[in-house]
């Protein structure tokens, strides 16, 4: 198809069944509703190993070895503290600015920072992918506590990525059940292919910009409610709905009403996504510990009434939002949470994109006024 003629056959919209490229990061298989990380199942990765192995994974396409995850784990924790300027970035920014506006902006001004920023070799950028890494759950905790008004809590060598997270949101170690289920959120979370944020950090990538460029777009494509932005709608929406006996009126209204129900549906997956019994069982076991049986006959109620009306079944954000709730994290911090996982698998399709680069740029076919001209020209 010519760019300038009006021949609309073959077009996609939203490039719905559209393959562009290959990759070799992970695979997304809607006929099993399965997910693998570099050929691991994300079940098994997620029961199993931490968050640094799953990025080293990520980017390297093996697990390390006891001495390459050492060396990333001190990387990683060297890394943690909030750069002096960053920080100065995050106390401009005002606290009625979204959670999601505040770390595109402290993540672009890292950017602006970092020690390799004009270097975009493969040794740069996989030490800026590692340097991020480190340094957005900072940022992520920083923001929520001074939107508390408390001080910043200092980062602890002794904890892993996931419990050091929480320990420098909430200044206290989190209980095991609530460490693990924040890890496994983040090892779900971490890559799920050409999703709308990632295909984003390839586009900026395909253009040779560098790769905090990237990652700064890919926040941008992920704050939208139709992708990351629907764990924080998630349980927006459990509030409207308030008890179980009102979800399946709740339910009719909304869908009369032509609404979307936030944590439903997915455009590759029809037949439920693969890390929605995972996170489940975490959801399940905080449920537990907290004795919030409300939201667990909530949760299930108007699942199985969407089940019921449309057939259609939760994606990841329909669990990870009542789980990052129960966390304690504030609503707005829940797509942030997502960066600081998905991070990592878009430096990962960053760095892949790069090594095998075609510019992306698709046509369209043009339906505006034919051609026309200024009076007098
Ligand atoms: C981690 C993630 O990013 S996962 C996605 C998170 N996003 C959400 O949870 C937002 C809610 N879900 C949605 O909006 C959609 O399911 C999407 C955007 C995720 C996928 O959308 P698409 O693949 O474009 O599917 P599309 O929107 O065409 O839906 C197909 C049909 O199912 C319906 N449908 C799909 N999801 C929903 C939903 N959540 N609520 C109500 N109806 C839905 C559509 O209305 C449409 O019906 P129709 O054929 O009668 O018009
Ligand atoms: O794959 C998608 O379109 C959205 C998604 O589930 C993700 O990014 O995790």
């Amino acid at each position: 198809m010519d760019e300038g003629t009006d021949v609309t056959d073959g077009i996609r919209k939203g490039l719905a069944g559209v393959v562009v490229d290959t990759t070799a990061i992970s695979r997304v298989d809607p006929t099993t509703s399965s997910l693998l990380y570099r050929g691991y199942p994300v079940q098994e990765l997620a029961a199993r190993c931490s968050f640094e192995q799953v990025a080293w994974l990520l980017w390297h396409g093996e697990l390390p070895t006891a001495e390459e995850l050492a060396a990333l784990e001190a990387r990683e924790r060297a890394g943690r503290a909030l750069h002096p300027q960053v920080r100065e970035v995050v106390d401009r920014c005002p606290t009625t600015a979204h959670p999601m506006d505040v770390l595109r902006t402290a993540i672009s001004c890292a950017g602006a920072l970092d020690p390799d920023a004009a270097d975009d070799s493969p040794r740069a950028e996989l030490a800026k992918a590692e340097r991020l890494l480190a340094a957005v759950p900072g940022m992520v905790a920083y923001d929520q506590r001074r939107r508390r008004g408390l001080d910043v809590v200092e980062p602890r060598d002794d904890l892993d990525h996931a419990r050091n997270f929480l320990w420098t949101t909430f200044g206290e170690e989190p209980t095991d059940v609530a460490a693990e289920a924040f890890r496994v959120s983040m090892v779900l979370y971490a890559e799920h292919s050409f999703n709308a944020s990632t295909f984003t950090a390839r586009v900026v990538t395909s253009t040779l910009a560098d790769l905090h460029s990237a990652v700064v777009a890919a926040v941008g494509a992920l704050k939208g409610p139709l992708h990351g932005g629907a764990n924080e709608a998630v349980v927006r929406m459990l509030d409207e709905v308030g008890t179980a006996d009102a979800a399946e009126a709740w339910l009719d209204g909304a869908l009369a009403d032509g609404r979307k129900i936030m944590g439903f549906g997915h455009r590759v997956y029809k037949d439920g996504d693969s890390r929605v019994p995972t996170m489940e069982a975490s959801l399940d076991r905080l449920v537990a510990e907290h004795d919030a049986t409300g939201t667990a006959e909530l949760y299930a109620r108007l699942a199985a009434a969407m089940d019921a009306r449309k057939g259609i079944k939760p994606n990841l954000d329909y669990p990870s939002g009542p789980a990052y709730r129960l966390l304690g994290f504030d609503t707005e911090a829940f797509t942030p949470l997502f960066v600081a996982s998905r991070v990592v698998g878009w430096t990962a399709h960053v760095m892949e994109q790069r090594a095998a680069n075609s510019l992306i740029r698709p046509l369209s076919a043009y339906d505006g006024p034919a051609e026309r001209h200024l009076p007098g020209a």
